[in-house]
């Protein structure tokens, strides 16, 4: 058998089909304009169906093991060309235009269709999406503005840590919180929406307002129908009751935006439409999403507080170095402000490595609209769907060694143990003019709530002055948080 019939032989697998030769010298460039090959000679990689979505993430640090660095690979309609290296990332980018589009999304663009509605700055593209992305730019990005919102959020982060201390009041032990990962879910919910509703949704509250319960699940819906919608021709739609009900979950969205807080259609349909990527990580890249099996939702801040926990609960050492950080910079429990974090280099270390290792887009999206372009020397033409593999980057061992280890100084500046990485290895928050337009304000929750994840009285109790973080042992297992005793 030849190399090339081994190679053929892994892929005949799920519906995929092998093509063709990735070796230059064999191709017969159909696109090609002086370079090596073109896209239709990238190897197919196998079917992802029936994966979870981790497994659909180590698949494709796997894929890259079998396939190289780039490679294609059709997922239902899709025909995607992955690319798995910092630096083929970067060629992505560079050539991503004035007007970058993560991909197509028609099934939402069809609801806005048919409601009137313009489209957001999610489904828009072109000039449009630029308009709403310049106005929302100022507001969003800017560390001055963003850091008004801190007694708002410090409001929020308040009523999560008595919202935590009660749970574990009334747990059998007095000490355990089950499912700490859904409180902080909806404490990302509540903190998002009282920026930018300006109203406080009662996410964290005893009783759920009843609207609230509908917008969440309205939320959930959406996301979750999204997925069947896509898939499904469109002449199921009076067959299945998909469509009729990813319609009603947008009108509710709609609605409780409207009633509850008081917005005008024209700002709801954008305030809407960044509340849902707050929720779920398929928005945020679309190619998740139809990788995402349905119902699987991963969450932005809160998924990334959860597992930040789960290691400092893991790790005295770094929880202590934490706590010293936040202590001297905030001494007397003082609450700390944007330009406290400014000194807090250790808080951001912290959060960069779980997001290295844990990224919430594990893999992103760009759709050459207008241009072709060439990456890895191959010719692409227009519409050519790219996933960008952050996940299988970030866990790349060329530019961290033991990947898989926690190790917040890999971040530090003056550390000389510091990676050196591409600066494209680990890119949490995307990158260019398209990225997350919620970096700024997802950073300044996520590090308020971690510098008071202590309540401040229980700090009188010896044993707990510790450490900031649920001082004591802190342990993240299966969704339950359980605090022990270090002695
Ligand atoms: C840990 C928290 C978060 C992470 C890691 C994250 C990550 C991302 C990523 C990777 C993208 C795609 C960027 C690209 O295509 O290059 C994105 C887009 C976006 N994010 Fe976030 N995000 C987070 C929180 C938030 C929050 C709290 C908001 C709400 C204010 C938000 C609003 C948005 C919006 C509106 C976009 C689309 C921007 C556009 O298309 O112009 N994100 N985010």
């Amino acid at each position: 058998m030849s190399p090339l019939d081994e190679t053929n032989a892994s892929f005949i697998m799920g519906f995929h089909v092998f093509e063709s030769s990735l070796r230059p010298d064999r191709a017969s460039s159909q696109y090609g304009k002086g370079c090596n090959i073109s896209v239709s000679h990238l190897r197919y990689s196998a079917n992802h169906n029936a994966l979870d979505s981790w497994q659909i993430t180590a698949h494709l640090v796997e894929h890259k093991r079998l396939y190289g660095p780039i490679w294609r690979s059709r997922f239902g309609p899709f025909d995607v060309v992955n690319v798995a290296t910092a630096e083929l990332i970067a060629q992505v980018i560079r050539q991503e235009g004035r007007y970058p589009v993560r991909t197509d999304l028609p099934h939402w663009k069809e609801y806005r269709d048919m409601r009137g509605q313009a489209y957001g700055i999610h489904v828009d593209t072109g000039p449009e999406w630029y308009r709403i992305r310049s106005a929302l730019n100022p507001k969003m990005l800017k560390l001055k503005e963003v850091a008004a919102y801190a007694p708002i959020i410090h409001e929020v982060v308040s009523d999560l840590l008595q919202r935590v201390e009660l749970l574990r009041l009334r747990s059998p032990d007095q000490v355990t919180v089950k499912d700490l990962a859904s409180e902080l879910y909806k404490f990302g919910f509540e903190g998002i929406s009282s920026i930018l509703f300006e109203t406080r949704l009662g996410c964290l509250q005893e009783e759920i307002p009843t609207d609230t319960l509908r917008f969440i699940s309205a939320v959930n819906d959406m996301l979750a129908l999204s997925e069947m919608v896509l898939f499904f021709p469109r002449w199921t739609r009076h067959i299945f009751p998909f469509w009729k009900r990813f319609v009603q979950a947008w009108d509710d969205l709609y609605d409780v935006g409207m009633l509850k807080f008081n917005v005008c259609i024209r700002d709801a349909q954008y305030i809407i439409s960044i509340l849902y990527v707050t929720v779920h990580v398929g928005i945020h890249g679309s190619l998740n999403e139809l990788q995402l099996p349905s119902g699987q939702q991963i969450y932005t801040t809160s998924n990334t507080l959860s597992w930040t926990l789960y290691h400092l609960a893991r790790d005295a050492e770094v929880q202590n170095r934490l706590y010293n950080e936040i202590a001297s910079v905030c001494p007397n429990k003082e609450l700390p402000t944007a330009e406290h974090l400014t000194r807090m280099p250790y808080m951001k270390a912290v959060i960069k490595e779980t997001l290295r290792i844990y990224p919430v887009v594990p893999g992103n999206g760009r759709l050459t609209v207008d241009s072709e372009v060439i990456v890895d020397n191959y010719w692409f033409p227009k519409k050519t769907q790219f996933h960008l593999c952050h996940y299988a980057v970030s866990h790349d061992e060329s530019n961290f060694p033991e990947p898989e280890c926690f190790v917040p100084d890999r971040w530090l500046r003056d550390n000389p143990s510091r990676s050196q990485h591409h600066p494209y290895s680990s890119v949490p928050f995307g990158v260019g003019v398209r990225a997350c337009v919620g970096k700024r304000v997802a950073e300044l929750e996520m590090y308020f709530a971690l510098s008071r994840v202590r309540k401040p009285e229980l700090a009188k109790k010896k044993t707990l002055e510790r450490s900031i973080l649920l001082n004591i042992c802190t342990i993240l297992h299966n969704h339950c948080l359980i605090y022990g005793t270090i002695e």
